[in-house]
């Protein structure tokens, strides 16, 4: 019998730097010759990067949720279907910057009894940025749902280096340490590592699934704190409640330099921006993404049709503020 389909779980906040990683694994194991499935899941109702991926690489996409919650039971489905349809030689599930990273393991362990796959290692990226100055303030949800993530994983990508300097990446490793001593921890930019560190095995290091279960079941009964070294995992839906996005398609072109200004301008509480817009000044298709402060633009030539579509996800925006805001850029 063929052995288990070794399945990796990438996971990491919103625009920390998971597909720019996923594509990485991709090429890699293009040049390796090993046929990749992949999973990719995007709280809005398209997946942008997706629409650009090589068309051999069998894709399941779950939209508009989280996997965490409300896409968990089609995640066992997607990935029975895939294992069972593509026999990729190995899966990565990349999920949503938002996603509690336990309910997703659960997701691919339930997936296990149905199908010849198995959990390989949950992959955390970090930005490491953000996570510096979340640190500085020291609480909030998205902190705490940065902290899961890193709990959860057999290996830490700390990546986006570059907007760091030597004394802070040593604190934010010291930081890692602390609250994960079990990840290998690679610090970079742009992700760019061997992708063959990802699938290290890590039995070796004896890290113990079923102690970070237990601990996450504990905390549904004591509530700790994290100068006691430890914290409450909070629940799934009670982690998303404050989350919203929105998906807006395009009928038109629009101008590049208001649609830079207009990215410039996002309210800090939209986290995360991205899409695929079409600019009337060049005849191009342009993929733009936008995480915390920062944007990118960068020119595409699609094999198939796609959208002119961006998404924005954060907390607590004004929903038709922006939609306002994206129908004056069209006019
Ligand atoms: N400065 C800097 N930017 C980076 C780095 N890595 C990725 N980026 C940029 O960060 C943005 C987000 O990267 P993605 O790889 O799309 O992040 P993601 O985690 O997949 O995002 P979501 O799926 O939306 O959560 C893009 O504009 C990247 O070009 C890095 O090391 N340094």
């Amino acid at each position: 019998m063929r052995s288990a389909i070794p399945v990796y779980v990438l996971t990491g906040f919103l625009g920390s730097g998971k597909t720019t990683l996923l594509s990485r694994v991709l090429d890699d194991a293009k040049a390796r010759g090993v046929q990749p499935a992949i999973v990719m899941n995007e709280v809005g109702e398209v997946n942008v990067e997706g629409q650009i991926v090589d068309a051999d690489v069998p894709m399941a996409e779950l939209l508009g949720g989280c996997i965490c919650c409300t896409s968990k039971g089609d995640l066992g489905l997607e990935l029975v279907q895939l294992a069972k349809q593509e026999k990729p030689d190995v899966i990565w599930i990349e999920s949503t910057g938002i996603a509690q990273p336990l309910d997703v393991v659960e997701g691919v362990t339930e997936a296990s009894l149905y199908a010849n796959l198995m959990l390989a290692n949950v992959v955390t990226v970090v930005d490491a940025r953000h996570l510096l100055d979340r640190l500085r303030i020291g609480s909030g949800k998205t902190f705490r749902l940065m902290k899961e993530q890193i709990r959860a994983a057999d290996i830490l990508v700390l990546n986006k280096r570059d907007l760091v300097g030597p004394t802070e990446l040593e604190e934010l490793r010291e930081a890692l340490e602390t609250w994960n001593p079990y990840a290998a921890i690679h610090a970079v930019a742009r992700a760019e590592l061997d992708p063959q560190a990802l699938y290290a095995s890590t039995s070796s290091n004896g890290r113990p699934r079923d102690t970070l279960r237990q601990q996450e079941n504990e905390s549904e009964v004591a509530d700790q704190t994290a100068s006691e070294g430890r914290f409450k995992f909070a629940h799934a839906s009670e982690g998303h409640a404050h989350v919203n996005a929105l998906t807006y398609f395009f009928d038109n072109d629009i101008d590049s330099v208001r649609f830079e200004q207009f990215l410039k301008e996002l309210p800090d509480n939209v986290y995360r921006a991205k899409g695929i817009v079409g600019f009337r000044d060049t005849a191009s298709l342009f993929l733009f993404q936008h995480a915390y402060g920062e944007s990118d633009f960068l020119r595409i030539t699609p094999q198939k049709p796609v959208n002119r579509v961006a998404v924005f996800i954060g907390e607590g925006f004004s929903r038709e503020d922006l939609q306002q805001r994206l129908r004056e850029l069209e006019a």
